[in-house]
Protein backbone atom coordinates (compact mmCIF):
# COMPACT_ATOMS: atom_id res chain seq x y z
CA UNK A 1 0.00 0.00 0.00
CA UNK A 2 2.85 2.10 1.35
CA UNK A 3 4.28 0.99 -2.04
CA UNK A 4 1.77 1.95 -4.33
CA UNK A 5 1.52 5.64 -2.86
CA UNK A 6 5.27 6.04 -3.44
CA UNK A 7 4.74 4.93 -7.02
CA UNK A 8 1.83 7.54 -7.42
CA UNK A 9 3.80 10.47 -6.03
CA UNK A 10 6.93 9.81 -8.13
CA UNK A 11 4.45 9.89 -11.20
CA UNK A 12 4.70 13.29 -11.97
CA UNK A 13 2.58 14.37 -14.42
CA UNK A 14 4.39 16.33 -17.65
CA UNK A 15 3.49 19.18 -19.25
CA UNK A 16 3.62 17.32 -22.28
CA UNK A 17 1.48 14.81 -21.16
CA UNK A 18 -1.29 16.98 -19.69
CA UNK A 19 -0.76 18.82 -23.64
CA UNK A 20 -1.89 15.62 -24.78
CA UNK A 21 -4.62 14.71 -22.88
CA UNK A 22 -6.25 18.13 -23.91
CA UNK A 23 -5.40 17.98 -27.62
CA UNK A 24 -7.40 14.17 -27.56
CA UNK A 25 -10.16 15.96 -25.21
CA UNK A 26 -10.84 18.54 -27.82
CA UNK A 27 -10.43 15.61 -30.68
CA UNK A 28 -13.00 13.17 -29.48
CA UNK A 29 -15.60 16.08 -29.11
CA UNK A 30 -14.74 17.73 -32.20
CA UNK A 31 -13.92 21.03 -30.45
CA UNK A 32 -11.09 22.02 -32.12
CA UNK A 33 -12.17 24.66 -34.24
CA UNK A 34 -13.31 26.40 -30.86
CA UNK A 35 -9.33 26.19 -29.72
CA UNK A 36 -7.92 29.11 -31.44
CA UNK A 37 -5.55 31.39 -29.47
CA UNK A 38 -7.47 34.27 -28.74
CA UNK A 39 -10.98 31.83 -27.78
CA UNK A 40 -8.38 30.35 -25.32
CA UNK A 41 -6.92 32.72 -24.26
CA UNK A 42 -9.76 34.65 -23.55
CA UNK A 43 -11.49 31.60 -21.42
CA UNK A 44 -7.72 31.41 -19.44
CA UNK A 45 -8.86 34.85 -18.47
CA UNK A 46 -12.48 33.77 -17.22
CA UNK A 47 -10.76 31.19 -15.06
CA UNK A 48 -8.32 33.78 -13.78
CA UNK A 49 -11.41 35.32 -12.62
CA UNK A 50 -13.09 32.60 -11.15
CA UNK A 51 -9.95 31.56 -9.37
CA UNK A 52 -9.96 35.63 -7.90
CA UNK A 53 -13.23 35.04 -6.39
CA UNK A 54 -12.47 32.26 -4.72
CA UNK A 55 -9.84 35.28 -2.41
CA UNK A 56 -12.37 38.25 -2.78
CA UNK A 57 -13.23 39.81 0.47
CA UNK A 58 -11.45 37.17 2.46
CA UNK A 59 -8.78 39.91 3.48
CA UNK A 60 -4.57 38.48 3.30
CA UNK A 61 -4.76 35.10 3.50
CA UNK A 62 -2.39 32.63 5.31
CA UNK A 63 0.21 30.67 3.63
CA UNK A 64 -0.92 27.19 3.39
CA UNK A 65 -4.51 28.44 3.76
CA UNK A 66 -4.98 27.01 7.19
CA UNK A 67 -8.75 28.22 7.98
CA UNK A 68 -9.87 27.77 4.63
CA UNK A 69 -12.66 24.31 4.42
CA UNK A 70 -11.70 21.60 2.29
CA UNK A 71 -14.45 22.34 0.01
CA UNK A 72 -12.95 25.95 -0.63
CA UNK A 73 -9.51 24.07 -1.02
CA UNK A 74 -10.73 21.85 -3.26
CA UNK A 75 -12.39 24.27 -5.42
CA UNK A 76 -8.95 26.68 -5.51
CA UNK A 77 -7.19 23.32 -6.44
CA UNK A 78 -10.24 23.17 -9.78
CA UNK A 79 -9.74 26.91 -10.53
CA UNK A 80 -5.88 26.84 -10.86
CA UNK A 81 -6.25 23.69 -12.35
CA UNK A 82 -8.49 25.40 -15.42
CA UNK A 83 -5.98 28.24 -15.80
CA UNK A 84 -3.25 26.08 -15.96
CA UNK A 85 -4.95 23.58 -18.69
CA UNK A 86 -6.11 26.71 -20.80
CA UNK A 87 -2.54 28.08 -20.55
CA UNK A 88 -0.57 24.61 -21.72
CA UNK A 89 -3.75 24.50 -24.77
CA UNK A 90 -2.75 27.94 -25.54
CA UNK A 91 0.84 27.26 -25.45
CA UNK A 92 0.38 23.84 -27.59
CA UNK A 93 -1.89 25.86 -29.87
CA UNK A 94 0.61 28.78 -30.52
CA UNK A 95 3.56 26.46 -31.05
CA UNK A 96 4.76 26.56 -28.05
CA UNK A 97 6.55 24.36 -25.88
CA UNK A 98 5.37 25.61 -22.38
CA UNK A 99 8.37 23.52 -20.40
CA UNK A 100 11.53 24.90 -22.67
CA UNK A 101 9.98 28.24 -22.93
CA UNK A 102 9.39 28.57 -18.59
CA UNK A 103 12.60 26.71 -18.24
CA UNK A 104 14.76 29.08 -20.54
CA UNK A 105 12.74 32.42 -18.60
CA UNK A 106 13.92 30.92 -15.50
CA UNK A 107 17.63 31.09 -16.64
CA UNK A 108 16.68 34.41 -17.96
CA UNK A 109 15.38 35.73 -14.99
CA UNK A 110 18.66 34.59 -12.71
CA UNK A 111 20.40 36.55 -15.12
CA UNK A 112 18.36 39.50 -14.96
CA UNK A 113 18.73 39.69 -10.70
CA UNK A 114 21.91 37.78 -9.22
CA UNK A 115 22.07 36.04 -6.37
CA UNK A 116 23.10 38.61 -3.65
CA UNK A 117 27.01 38.25 -2.90
CA UNK A 118 26.79 39.70 0.45
CA UNK A 119 24.70 39.09 3.46
CA UNK A 120 23.87 42.68 4.04
CA UNK A 121 22.72 42.58 0.10
CA UNK A 122 20.62 39.51 0.81
CA UNK A 123 18.40 41.76 3.59
N1 LIG B 1 -14.48 24.59 -25.02
C1 LIG B 1 -13.95 24.08 -23.89
C2 LIG B 1 -14.69 24.10 -22.70
C3 LIG B 1 -14.11 23.57 -21.56
N2 LIG B 1 -12.87 23.05 -21.59
C4 LIG B 1 -12.25 22.50 -20.41
C5 LIG B 1 -11.03 23.29 -19.96
C6 LIG B 1 -11.32 23.71 -18.53
O1 LIG B 1 -10.51 22.92 -17.63
C7 LIG B 1 -12.78 23.37 -18.28
C8 LIG B 1 -13.66 24.58 -18.22
O2 LIG B 1 -14.98 24.17 -18.16
P1 LIG B 1 -16.17 25.18 -17.89
O3 LIG B 1 -16.22 26.20 -18.98
O4 LIG B 1 -17.40 24.34 -17.67
O5 LIG B 1 -15.74 25.99 -16.59
P2 LIG B 1 -15.80 25.55 -15.06
O6 LIG B 1 -15.37 24.14 -14.91
O7 LIG B 1 -15.04 26.61 -14.32
O8 LIG B 1 -17.37 25.61 -14.70
P3 LIG B 1 -18.18 26.85 -14.13
O9 LIG B 1 -17.79 28.05 -14.95
O10 LIG B 1 -19.60 26.42 -14.28
O11 LIG B 1 -17.73 27.00 -12.70
O12 LIG B 1 -13.17 22.50 -19.35
C9 LIG B 1 -12.19 23.02 -22.80
O13 LIG B 1 -11.05 22.51 -22.85
N3 LIG B 1 -12.73 23.55 -23.92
Amino acid sequence: MEQERDQERSMDISLKDLSKQLEDFAKVRNWEKYHSPRNLLLAMVGEVGELSEIFQWRGEVDKGLPNWEESDKEHLGEELSDVLLYLIRLADICGIDLGDAAAKKILKNSIKYPEPKTKREFI
